[in-house]
């Protein structure tokens, strides 16, 4: 059983993560992670903070001299801002002198800092937040709302996508297919694991030129116009082995778990399996991947509509899946809303926030992907060592009768 948490929040001192199930001897180290980090802060369209934040991780727990020990592996990412937020998200009381003894070099934006938020964020979670944990400031809530949080997922990503690959050759990547109304084009080619860096040299992430050139210009006109912008990212796995997930049982089956990780980003409203939402406007005769036999004799699909997944299990091979982002919610020409320590009518606060994240949300999405697969390979083939899995893992293959496989070789 693989399970993973996280907590901490956007200004305080760190997050810290945790993942346990994972075997023995899975190669990682603490470049690897920070790797991972780095690619979360690109994009055309960040804010301010990505600019100073450092994510300065380190492993607590579960690895030792570069290999997992299969105890659980602890991940701690220091948030660059937390100096200036010691007193006001300090986890023991605070006196007021404490505000004044600060060492900050402004006591008084400390102080400001620490005003209640009484004007909650159309988009955010601080008003129902409010309402539900009753707090009358929205600090308590957005805190953790806030997708500061997502660092901590792409830490424990980088370290399910090292088991994928060193277990079973499982090869993922992300890229942006969308930003506002502008977008790759629909035959664009799928990227292959080789196109990595490429597509993180890439402004927005994209693997298609043109398209990206329309989404930069896209994100420079909201960023003119004070405005925000949301849009669609794929994450594509590469030689994922069939039969994941089960059809026996709604919450076995692969696409529901993807999905429901997937939704469980912040700002993430709506996920695609394959082609989905456009495979629901075909008819059945074009919709489907249909099957042949190749010269081998091994079975072979014309299409790959169906992103990877029939019957809620793996197909083998590729596995494709999006998510669609809500534009940033923190809008620079300020939202209508309420104080609600008043009567008055109010704008929203706006602090710095990104004009567009969605290539980070790409490379979050990433990071869920790998998580879900790790469980369910994990699910299919246990091991307690990395050997035990992949061993597991090559003994199935090798017993699909040969007039089954959809695979070249044994
Ligand atoms: C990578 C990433 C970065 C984000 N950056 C911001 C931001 O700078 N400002 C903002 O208002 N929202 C940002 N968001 C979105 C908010 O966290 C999100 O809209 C908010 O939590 C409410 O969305 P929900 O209703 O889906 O929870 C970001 C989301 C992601 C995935
Ligand atoms: C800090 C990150 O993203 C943050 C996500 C976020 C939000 O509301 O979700 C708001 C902004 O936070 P801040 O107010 O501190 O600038 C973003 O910078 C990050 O991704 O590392």
């Amino acid at each position: 059983m693989l399970r993973w948490l996280t907590a901490g929040e956007s200004h305080g001192p760190a997050l810290v993560a945790t993942v346990d199930g994972l075997p023995a001897g899975v190669r990682v180290t603490t470049s690897d992670l920070a790797a991972a980090l780095a690619r979360r802060r690109l994009g055309h369209g960040r804010g301010a903070r990505q600019k100073f934040e450092q994510d300065e991780v380190e492993f607590l727990g579960g690895v030792r001299l570069g290999e997992t020990i299969g105890s659980p592996v602890a991940i701690r990412i220091g948030n660059t801002e937390w100096p200036k937020w010691r007193t006001v998200m300090s986890a023991d009381p605070v006196t007021e002198d404490a505000y004044a003894a600060s060492d900050d070099v402004n006591a008084e934006k400390e102080v400001a800092r620490n005003r209640p938020l009484t004007r909650p964020r159309p988009g955010h979670a601080d008003l129902v937040g409010m309402q539900k944990y009753g707090f009358d400031d929205a600090r308590p809530v957005l805190e953790r709302a806030s997708a500061r949080e997502t660092a901590a997922r792409v830490a424990l990503g980088a370290v399910a996508a090292a088991f994928l690959e060193q277990a079973y050759g499982i090869r993922l990547v992300s890229h942006t297919v969308a930003i506002g109304a502008a977008g790759v084009a629909d035959d664009a080619p799928v990227p292959g694991p080789g196109d990595v860096d490429a597509l993180d040299a890439d402004p927005v992430r994209a693997f298609d030129a043109a398209g990206s050139a329309a989404m930069v210009a896209e994100v420079d006109a909201a960023r003119k116009d004070g405005d925000t912008l949301g849009g669609v990212v794929e994450v594509v796995a590469h030689h994922v082995p069939p039969g994941l997930g089960s059809h026996v049982h709604w919450d076995r089956r692969l696409d529901s778990r993807l999905a429901a990780a997937l939704m469980g980003i912040q700002a993430i409203k709506g996920v695609e399996v394959g082609d989905g939402f456009r495979t629901a406007a075909r008819r059945g005769s074009v919709a489907h991947d249909e099957m042949d036999r190749d010269e081998d004799g091994v079975i072979r699909r014309a299409t790959g509509r169906a992103g990877g997944t029939e019957g809620g299990m793996s197909v083998g091979g590729v596995l494709r899946v999006r998510a669609a982002m809500k534009p940033i919610s923190t809008v620079p020409r300020s939202l209508r809303t309420v104080d609600v320590a008043s009567d008055d009518p109010a704008t929203a606060i706006h602090q710095r926030s990104d004009v567009c994240a969605v290539p980070a949300a790409g490379v979050v999405a990433e990071a869920m992907v790998a998580l879900v697969l790790a469980e369910a390979c994990l699910e299919k083939f246990g091991g307690d060592s990395l050997e035990e899995t992949a061993r597991n893992h090559r003994s199935y293959l090798e017993h699909v009768p040969a007039s089954m496989r959809t695979w070249d070789g044994d």
